[in-house]
């Protein structure tokens, strides 16, 4: 089985999930949440590195890299200057399970790179590389046309893994991850959802039933 590393970028605590409309401490809270539960999907089938300019992060337990410069295409470019096979994964996906992670990294392995879309279908959540210097990160609106044309294997089709899709900008899409079942930390993060079972992200569910008190909070100070 290949052995990946899994780079996670991390933005800065106090600005990530800006797009998100809840209060700072609470959105930080979630950011937090969201990480732990995608870093503990990762470490159940692979190597997890944090790049990050945020020395806070070094709390999630996980080696921490420094980020070249600040953005997002920044961080995943020190990945792909890693030793490969390396692979770039958003820190956003509270539903993820290991297994389709594992999934996804299992039909990467053919590929020199290759990409997974986000749910809606126009971003990437998931960038892996088998061949060293291959991944060319291109994150943004409509990175998964950029990713195809700049020669990834689009895996997305071949796959079941809609944890893995479900990327968080909004508290709609919250309330979709919620629906799928988020980690626990996310879980517990989240007042209105019960603390998940042990067991980690693949072991939680979040029945949808609970989702009526999910609100759009106006985003304060
Ligand atoms: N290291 C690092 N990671 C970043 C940076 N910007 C975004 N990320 C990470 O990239 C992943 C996807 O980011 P986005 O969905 O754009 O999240 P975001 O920038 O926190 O969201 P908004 O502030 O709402 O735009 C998440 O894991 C972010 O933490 C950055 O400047 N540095
Ligand atoms: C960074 C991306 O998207 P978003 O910021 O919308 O999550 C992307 O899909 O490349």
């Amino acid at each position: 089985m290949t052995a990946w590393t899994v780079w996670v970028p991390a933005k800065p605590r106090a600005t990530a999930k800006s797009r998100l409309a809840l209060p700072p401490a609470r959105r930080a809270a979630l950011v937090e949440a969201m990480l732990r539960d995608v870093l503990a999907a990762v470490a159940a089938v692979a190597r997890p590195v944090v790049v990050t300019a945020d020395p806070y992060w070094r709390c999630l337990g996980a080696p921490v890299r420094a980020e070249p410069a600040p953005g997002l295409n920044a961080a995943a470019s020190a990945a792909a200057s890693a030793d490969s096979p390396v692979a770039v994964l958003v820190g956003d996906l509270p539903a993820l399970r290991a297994a389709e992670l594992a999934s996804a990294l299992e039909l990467a392995a053919a590929h020199p790179w290759a990409l997974v879309a986000d749910a809606a279908g126009h971003g990437t959540t998931l960038l892996a590389a088998t061949a060293p210097g291959c991944l060319r990160p291109a994150f943004g609106a409509r990175s998964r046309l950029r990713h195809r044309a700049a020669g990834a294997a689009d895996l997305t089709a071949r796959l079941s893994a809609p944890g893995l899709r479900r990327d968080v900008d909004t508290l709609a899409d919250l309330r979709a991850a919620v629906a799928l079942g988020v980690g626990p930390a996310t879980a517990q993060a989240w007042p209105d959802a019960p603390a998940a079972a042990s067991g980690g992200a693949a072991a939680s569910a979040m029945p949808a039933e609970r989702l009526g008190p999910l609100r759009d909070v106006p985003a304060s100070g």
